[in-house]
C-alpha cells in the first residue's frame, strides 16, 4: 500500500514562494547556496540552486520519497513493476552485463553478456570487412526503427560524432516516403547494411519502410535479405524476412521500447563508434546506476533532479519544462527526452486504475542553445508563463582549435540562466532609455518593454566533456528521473496505452482514402477524406 503523500503535497502548497520572495534573496541568506543546493555524481555536478526551492521545501519534497528505496530495489533486481503488462523493467540489467542478476530462475545477466559478445563481434565484422555486402565493404548502415527503435540510437549517434570511425549511419523513422527517398538516394545497396529495429516487429512504420528497403537491395543484389539485420524482441518474426539468425538479435519484453538503446536496439550505435566506445556508453550508465541506488537521497542526482521537476510542475503549477543542451551535439535530446518523459509519465490513472488528483509529467520540449536564445527565449524571458528551464553545458569542447567557440558557447549558457534570475528592474530599465536620450512618457513607455521580471528557474547540469561515458552517464540520469517521478505519483511508467489507439485508428482510417464509404468515422475526418481524395485526383 503507497503511504498517503496528501499531508506533504499540502504542506508543500503552503512552501511556495509568495511573489515577494526572490531567488537573489536565497543566495543572500545563504551564501553557499550554490554548493548546498548542486549534487554530485562521478564527475557531473547538477546545481539547481538558481531556483526557488529552500530548505524547508527541499525537506518536503525529501518526504515525498517513502516509497522510493523499495520500490527500486524491485525495479533493479526484476520484480514485475510494469503491472499492467505484467512485466519486469530490467533495462538497467543491459548496461550492467557483468554483474550476475538471477529472477524468476533465469540467469538475466549471462543472456545479456552473451547477446551483447554476438552483436560485438558483428559489429567487427562489419567494421573490419570481414562480413561484406555483395559490393564488398559495409560503407553505410541504415536503422529503419521508430519510437524506442530510432530516438536513442539516432540521438546517441549524433552526440558521439567525434568517436565515428565506423560505416557512415543513416536512421529512417517515418512512414512518409519522403525519410525513407532521402536516406537511400546515394547510397549503393551493394555496400549498404539494412537494420531493422522493431521490438515488436509488427509496427506498421517500421514494417514499411523494410519493405521498401528490401525492394530497394533487391533491384541490385541478389541476396537482399543477406544484408540485413534485425533487433527485435520477436525473433519468431524476424525469421519470416528471411534474415539469417547470426545477424538477429533479440531481447526480453523486459527491455521498454524508449529504454532500449543499452542492448540490440543500439547496434547501429555500435557499428559507428565500436564496441569498445559502446561499453564506454554503458559503463557510464552502469555508474549512474550505483549513484542512483547508493547515493543518500539528498545527493542523489536522478532524485533530486525529479524533486525540481516535481517542485516546477506539480507544485507551481509550471506547464512546460525546456531542456536546453549547449552542445550541438545533443540536438536530439529533446526529442529523445519527450518520448522518454511524456510516453512514460503522461499517464491520468494511478498504478490501481484510479483517477490522478494531481498533474503527472509536463510537457517537455527543447533546442541545443545558442540557436534558442535566437528564437523562443523571448518567452522564457519575458512571457506570461514561466518555463523551468534544464540547461546542460560540458566543460570541454572536441575541437581544441576551436576553444573560443567553446568559451563563447558556455559563457552564453551561464548569462542566460543568471539573466532568468537575476532580471531587469524597472529602474534599470529606466536608466537605460535616459541614457539614449529618452524622457517623459516615452521614456516610460520604452522602459516597461525592457523589463525583465527574473526570479526564473532553472537548472545546470554541467559534464566534463560530452563522451560515451558521460553520454551514459546523462541518458541513466534522465531515465531514473522519470522512475523516481513515475514512483511518487504511484503511475506505471513502463506502460504506453494512449500510443496503442494511434496504431489501430490509423488502420481503420486507410480505407478512407482509397474512395471506400465508411460510415464509422467523424463528419470531419471523412470530409478532409474526400478533399484528399480530390485533391490527388486533380493532380493526375
Ligand atoms: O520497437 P517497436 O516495437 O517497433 O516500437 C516502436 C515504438 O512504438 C510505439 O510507438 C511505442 O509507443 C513506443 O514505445 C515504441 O518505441
Amino acid at each position: 500500500m503507497p503511504t498517503d503523500l496528501e499531508p506533504v503535497w499540502s504542506r508543500l502548497r503552503t512552501l511556495r514562494p509568495s511573489g515577494e520572495r526572490r531567488i537573489t534573496q536565497l543566495f543572500e541568506k545563504n551564501p553557499d547556496r550554490a554548493k548546498a543546493f548542486s549534487v554530485e555524481a562521478d564527475g557531473l555536478v547538477f546545481d539547481y540552486s538558481k531556483t526557488n526551492i529552500d530548505d524547508a521545501a527541499r525537506d518536503a519534497l525529501l518526504e515525498l520519497t517513502p516509497d522510493l528505496a523499495e520500490r527500486r530495489e524491485a525495479m533493479f533486481t526484476g520484480a514485475r513493476i510494469n503491472e499492467t503488462e505484467d512485466r519486469s523493467v530490467l533495462h538497467t540489467a543491459l548496461r550492467n552485463p557483468d554483474t550476475p542478476l538471477t529472477v524468476e530462475g533465469e540467469d538475466i545477466s549471462a543472456e545479456v553478456a552473451a547477446t551483447l559478445e554476438r552483436m560485438d563481434a558483428f559489429a567487427r565484422s562489419v567494421r573490419d570487412g570481414s562480413f561484406k555486402g555483395q559490393g564488398g565493404k559495409i560503407t553505410d548502415v541504415v536503422n529503419i526503427g521508430i519510437g524506442g527503435s530510432d530516438l536513442g540510437p539516432k540521438m546517441a549517434t549524433i552526440a558521439l560524432s567525434p568517436y565515428h570511425d565506423g560505416p557512415k549511419t543513416h536512421f529512417v523513422s517515418n512512414v512518409d516516403g519522403a525519410d525513407i527517398a532521402d536516406v537511400l538516394a546515394g547510397l549503393n545497396p551493394e555496400t549498404t547494411l539494412v537494420i531493422v529495429a522493431s521490438k515488436t516487429f509488427t509496427t506498421i512504420e517500421t514494417m514499411t519502410n523494410a519493405q521498401t528497403a528490401m525492394d530497394w537491395m533487391k533491384a541490385s543484389v541478389k541476396d537482399p535479405a543477406a544484408q540485413f539485420a534485425a533487433l527485435s524482441s520477436a525473433t519468431d518474426k524476424t525469421a519470416e524476412w528471411g534474415i539469417d539468425g547470426a545477424r538477429v538479435f533479440g531481447f526480453e519484453d523486459w527491455v521498454g521500447g524508449r529504454y532500449s538503446m543499452w542492448g540490440p536496439i543500439g547496434l547501429s550505435l555500435m557499428l559507428a563508434i565500436g564496441p569498445d566506445n559502446f561499453r564506454e556508453v554503458l559503463r557510464g550508465g552502469a555508474a549512474m546506476d550505483a549513484h542512483f541506488r547508493n547515493a543518500p537521497l539528498a545527493q542523489n542526482m536522478p532524485v533530486m533532479l525529479a524533486l525540481v521537476g516535481i517542485w516546477h510542475n506539480q507544485v507551481n503549477g509550471f506547464a512546460t519544462r525546456a531542456v536546453l543542451p549547449y552542445d550541438n551535439r545533443l540536438s536530439r535530446l529533446p526529442a529523445y527526452l519527450q518520448q522518454l518523459e511524456m510516453e512514460s509519465n503522461g499517464k491520468r490513472v494511478a498504478m490501481d486504475g484510479s483517477d490522478l488528483t494531481r498533474p503527472s509529467g509536463p510537457v517537455v520540449w527543447g533546442e541545443p542553445g545558442t540557436n534558442g536564445q535566437h528564437a523562443f527565449y523571448q518567452l522564457i524571458h519575458q512571457g506570461t508563463q514561466i518555463v523551468p528551464c534544464e540547461f546542460i553545458a560540458a566543460a570541454r569542447g572536441h575541437e581544441p582549435d576551436l576553444d573560443n567557440h567553446h568559451k563563447l558557447l558556455l559563457a552564453n549558457c551561464l548569462a542566460q540562466s543568471e539573466a532568468l534570475m537575476r532580471g531587469r528592474s524597472l529602474d534599470a530599465a529606466r536608466e537605460l532609455m535616459k541614457q539614449k536620450g529618452l524622457t517623459g512618457d516615452e521614456l516610460e513607455r520604452q522602459a516597461r518593454h525592457r523589463v525583465f521580471p527574473g526570479n526564473r528557474p532553472s537548472t545546470t547540469l554541467l559534464i566534463p566533456q560530452l563522451t560515451p561515458f558521460t553520454l551514459g552517464q546523462i541518458v541513466a540520469l534522465y531515465e531514473h528521473r522519470v522512475f523516481v517521478e513515475g514512483v511518487i505519483f504511484g503511475i506505471n511508467s513502463f506502460d504506453q496505452w494512449g500510443v496503442e489507439l494511434g496504431k489501430e485508428l490509423a488502420l481503420k482510417v486507410a480505407p478512407l482514402l482509397d474512395g471506400e464509404p465508411s460510415p464509422d468515422h467523424d463528419p470531419s475526418t471523412r470530409a478532409l477524406a474526400e478533399d484528399i481524395l480530390k485533391m490527388r485526383a486533380s493532380a493526375d
